[in-house]
């Protein structure tokens, strides 16, 4: 239990009205809150308007409270934009509570660490389709858009049993529309805004000034295609007979013989509806964040496509039975997991009930954010953090070290239920392609390489804005009938 006599954590002095709202970069505020590090340490007080926040700076106190003490930060802020916009029935949004654990229930049984392996044949697959689209595209002029289709396969396929379009399916720009559409209505400096004033959520449409009133309408009824769309296709599977196992048709009839149906029906459309925005967006923006890595370390390309070959040899693509034979792979996965978390301040979460942590008063319901970017930085884990280098998690004796490197999945009764999904998604793809392509700097008209300083998008999910590279297959004469050969003959 807390106790108010004590002081809240250290952090910057506020402003009057405006808190440390302009003290905070907005296009990353997690470098913000790990500068402020070194003067505040690891747990920081922050006030943006009317919020205050906790920032949590290291793994070791995120583990002591988000963690150890999960009962009693595993609630979620109630920000005004999440109702305004109609996103409140998402998982990520739901307060600690029976339907927030109805949902766990449901991941759980289709994504946990047994239940994920049933899709590795499918993720292998889609892996292999991505080798295809890169070869079609040598300059990665579309880079973006084939890792975003990756991405968004796999979901559809584990979560709906659809199989989507190479390009344009209807059903996943459905899904990606009004993705976009909460991303730009709901930025962080609006919610606080909207929060501290929340009078002004009750503005008519038409007042001036009122846009965003207009925007979150026409966002409701994205939202519900979003939501119904996908579901009905899975129905009308299930009425002619010709589903296959997806986490909908299975939950679905696990729970039909239930009393309270509607319920369950209610909740599977919207866990299911959660897992594609959750999982796609961070999945491609982790591969990205991959080949960026690749094209600005040759080195490591080299070393893993010594193992890979060693292992695997060149008549066949790597599966994931070579995965405990190519230790080097599995360092560059953690390497990339670790080097750039692309949600660098996860989730919020909230405190159930007021607590005492090290001397400091936390407040009930108070806001806390993991800094996974600083984590990513911590120096006294990471020897030079800022360098990409796959060889901090082997051991001299050419084995894997004990460190993971998964903070960037979150914490404790929140930690993100998808993350034995991603991880093999990520790892089928990287291997692949590691296995089949050189990723390097494209070049100038004099045959010179391209430099370029690595940049990365604001928001939530961050990730590498566009760069320059090429695509090579590392195999002389390999086309895609060859391609398609080598990975026939892989199946
Ligand atoms: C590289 C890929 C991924 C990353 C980096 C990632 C990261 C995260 C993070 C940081 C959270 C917040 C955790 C917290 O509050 O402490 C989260 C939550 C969540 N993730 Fe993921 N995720 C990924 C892939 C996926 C996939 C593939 C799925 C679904 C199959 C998924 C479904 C979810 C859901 C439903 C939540 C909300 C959990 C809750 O509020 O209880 N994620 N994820």
């Amino acid at each position: 239990q807390g106790n108010t006599d004590l002081p809240l954590p250290p952090g910057p002095t506020p402003l009057p009205i405006l808190g440390n709202l302009l003290a905070i970069r907005r296009d990353a505020p997690w470098k913000t809150y790990k500068e402020w590090g070194a003067t505040y340490g690891d747990l920081i007080y922050t006030r943006t308007l009317r919020q205050g926040a906790i920032v949590i700076n290291s793994e070791k106190v995120a583990r002591a409270l988000l963690e150890h003490r999960s009962y009693n930060y595993s609630d979620r802020p109630r920000f005004a934009t999440i109702e305004l916009f109609g996103i409140a029935f998402r998982t990520v949004f739901l307060p600690y509570g029976d339907t927030w654990r109805l949902h766990r229930r449901l991941y759980h049984q289709a994504f946990s660490a047994d239940a994920a392996v049933q899709y590795r044949p499918m993720q292998l697959r889609k892996g292999r389709q991505l080798l295809l689209d890169l070869l079609g595209d040598p300059e990665g002029n579309d880079l973006e858009a084939h890792l975003q289709n990756h991405s968004a396969s796999i979901i559809m396929s584990a979560v709906y049993d659809y199989d989507t379009q190479p390009r344009d399916d209807p059903l996943v720009a459905i899904v990606k529309g009004a993705m976009k559409m909460v991303i730009v209505a709901s930025t962080p400096d609006k919610a606080a805004i909207l929060d501290a004033y929340p009078i002004l959520t009750r503005l008519p449409p038409w007042f001036p000034g009122a846009s965003f009133r207009r925007h979150a309408l026409n966002c409701r009824s994205y939202i519900s295609d979003m939501v119904e769309k996908p579901f009905e296709h899975v129905k009308k599977n299930m009425a002619a007979g010709t589903a296959g196992p997806s986490m909908v048709s299975e939950s679905l009839r696990k729970f039909e013989a239930e009393d309270d149906y509607g319920l369950y029906e209610q909740a599977i459309k919207n866990s299911s509806a959660t897992a594609f925005s959750a999982a796609s967006e961070t999945t491609y923006s982790t591969l990205l964040v991959f080949i960026l890595q690749m094209v600005l370390n040759p080195h490591v390309q080299e070393r893993a496509n010594v193992e890979i070959e060693s292992i695997v040899g060149t008549d066949r693509l790597p599966d994931f039975g070579d995965r405990p034979s190519l230790p080097y792979v599995e360092a560059i996965l953690r390497e990339t997991l670790r080097f750039y978390p692309v949600s660098p301040l996860g989730i919020p979460h909230a405190s159930v009930n007021s607590d005492t942590y090290e001397g400091y008063h936390i407040p009930k319901g108070t806001v806390i954010i993991a800094n996974h970017w600083a984590m990513s930085r911590d120096e006294s884990k990471y020897k030079n953090p800022c360098d990409f280098s796959p060889e901090r998690f082997i051991t001299t004796t050419g084995g894997l070290n004990d460190d993971t490197a998964t903070f960037g999945f979150g914490w404790g009764r929140r930690i993100c239920p998808g993350r034995f999904v991603a991880d093999a998604s990520l790892w089928s793809a990287i291997v692949s392609m590691l296995a089949v392509f050189k990723f390097t700097k494209a070049k100038d008209s004099q045959g010179r390489d391209l430099d370029f300083e690595p940049k990365w998008t604001a928001g939530a999910a961050s990730r590498p804005v566009k760069f320059p590279c090429r695509i090579t297959p590392r195999q002389a004469g390999m086309d895609s009938k060859k391609l398609a050969q080598l990975i026939d003959s892989s199946m």
